[in-house]
């Protein structure tokens, strides 16, 4: 099992967990569009620390963004395995390609 899958098994084990348990339980007991707005906020993070350029800061909110992305996912029931698939099925096919078929 990868690093990702043990925290998406993680994150998914918190929802309905008592939320004084764990921090991501409490940010899954607020609702989804917390979760987003917690998404947000941690790109945004990530997005200043990448035109700066600190690498260590910009790999450190990294790590938030896929935590806090792999929360907000959880909120709505969107698996890591369902993003890893439609990733697969992207691959091959070119970005152009690809932009034209998006629903
Ligand atoms: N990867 C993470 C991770 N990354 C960031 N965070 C938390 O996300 C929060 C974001 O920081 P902020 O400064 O924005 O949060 P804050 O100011 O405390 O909160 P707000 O008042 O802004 O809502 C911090 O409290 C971090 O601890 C994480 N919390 C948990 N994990 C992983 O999730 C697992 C389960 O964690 P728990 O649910 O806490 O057991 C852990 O073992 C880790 O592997």
């Amino acid at each position: 099992m990868s690093t990702l899958d043990r925290l998406a098994a993680t994150i998914a084990a918190r929802k309905g967990a008592d939320p004084d348990s764990s921090w991501t339980a409490k940010l899954l007991a607020k609702g989804p569009e917390k979760c987003a707005e917690k998404f947000g906020e941690e790109a945004i993070e990530a997005i200043i620390e990448a035109v700066k350029g600190d690498r260590a800061r910009l790999t450190a909110e990294a790590a938030d963004v896929i935590y806090h992305l792999l929360v907000m996912l959880a909120a709505r029931d969107v698996t890591l395995a369902d993003v890893l698939a439609e990733l697969e099925r992207r691959e091959g096919t070119s970005g152009i390609a690809e932009k034209a078929a998006r629903p």
